[in-house]
């Protein structure tokens, strides 16, 4: 069965052009199983969604001929040749983005952090169900084949023995210092700081292989933390948080706006062999090795598919919404909750608050 789904864009920025790169290669490349076309861009201004099509290369041949509408973001949720609004704009403009779409009758693929908090999660959360309608946070990372392919190795082959300890760091020097402040890393209005933006992925990472399941499947876990806030951004630029599961295993979990991190960034220390990760950008889990005690011959991977990596959740979401799903498997709405339940309790721990939160 051939699916083709039509998305709508909103926020011609960052990552939504790293997003329709994917749409548009994987309708080159001639898949024919799933086509995914890219019917509007929600933009504040003509002008930059005329270069956002032109830069990213929108055309009608790898576009299902389809040229893309360039819409003010009120045209946009009422465009109704769009059946999923991707939303790619700063956090704290998701929750009511998330609930125009579904007001809208839109199906939702929305950005990390889904929102600022948990409770707002909870919200829009209880209103897709109200309305029957597809929602899930863009966890990209959760649908790399890497990713299965650990899975499997780690839960049912078991090649690392016992788990033992896991570390992660998100570092990347992103020169603070030197950004405006009204950049959305640094803003405490727009949800600057580095946990909800690069300390989501550690945590993510420690979900991913410290636990077999999701959601309200997931193992028993306790964390504690520590945030460094800057004395006149209000938000944190350095994060770490400890993780302890109920049968011992342990997650060191950390992230940095100041520094480049080391390579690899992520180590699994399992009692017969050891994982480690590889990436330019640990979003995107492209690379992995995994080394035996005995010197049993490694097991290597590496993902040259072309595809920046955006595409494995973009056809996860059109299998769900052609089969009628509400939400995801592999990211459940409940994994969301869990997860910005522990971006809370650290914030709450080290005294960062955003306006969202009063
Ligand atoms: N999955 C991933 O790997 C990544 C996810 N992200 C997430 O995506 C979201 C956007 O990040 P990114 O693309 O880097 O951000 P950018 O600043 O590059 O783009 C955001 C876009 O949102 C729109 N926008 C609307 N209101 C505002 C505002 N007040 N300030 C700034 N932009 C606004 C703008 O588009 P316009 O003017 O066209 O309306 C802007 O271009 C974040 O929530 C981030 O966490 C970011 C990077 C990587
Ligand atoms: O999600 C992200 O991953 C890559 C980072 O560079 C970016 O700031 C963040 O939003």
């Amino acid at each position: 069965m051939s699916i083709t789904l039509n998305w709508g864009i909103l926020g011609a920025g960052n990552i939504s052009s790293q997003f329709v790169h994917d749409l548009c290669l994987n309708n080159e490349k001639g898949n024919n199983e799933i086509k995914h076309i890219v019917r509007s861009i929600g933009s504040s201004s003509k002008g930059k969604g005329q270069y956002f099509i032109e830069s990213n290369c929108i055309k009608s041949s790898n576009n299902e001929d389809v040229i893309p509408a360039i819409q003010s973001y009120d045209e946009f949720f009422a465009n109704d040749q769009v059946d999923v609004v991707y939303i790619g704009t700063p956090h704290p403009l998701h929750k009511d983005q998330v609930i125009q779409a579904l007001e809208n009758n839109k199906h939702v693929l929305c950005e990390k952090p889904f929102t600022i908090n948990s409770v707002d999660a909870n919200e829009i959360i209880q209103l897709a169900k109200k309305k029957k309608r597809f929602l899930m946070e863009a966890v990209w990372t959760r649908f790399f084949p890497s990713i299965t392919l650990l899975k499997e190795y780690i839960f049912e082959d078991k090649v690392l023995g016992k788990i033992n300890r896991l570390f992660v760091d998100f570092a990347y020097d992103a020169d603070i210092e030197n950004l405006p402040i009204s950049s959305r890393l640094r803003d405490i209005k727009l949800g600057g700081g580095s946990l909800l933006d690069i300390g989501i992925y550690s945590i993510t990472y420690a979900r991913i292989l410290l636990d077999e399941n999701v959601g309200t499947d997931a193992a028993n876990f306790e964390t504690k933390s520590f945030l460094t806030l800057d004395n006149v951004d209000k938000v944190d630029y350095t994060s770490s948080i400890l993780m302890k599961y109920v049968d011992g295993k342990q997650g060191i979990l950390t992230c940095s706006n100041y520094t480049d991190g080391k390579e690899p960034f992520l180590r699994l220390e399992g009692s017969i062999g050891t994982l480690e990760m590889w990436a330019e950008n640990p979003a995107c889990p492209k690379k992995f090795k995994i080394t035996f005690k005995d010197n049993t011959d490694p097991i290597e991977y590496e993902d040259n598919s072309g595809y920046n990596g955006f595409i494995y959740e973009a056809d996860a979401v059109a299998k769900d919404i052609a089969q009628k799903k509400l939400e995801n498997n592999t990211m459940p709405l409940s994994e969301t909750l869990l997860v910005m339940e522990i971006m809370d309790k650290v914030r709450a721990e080290n005294g960062l608050i955003y306006p969202e939160d009063k």
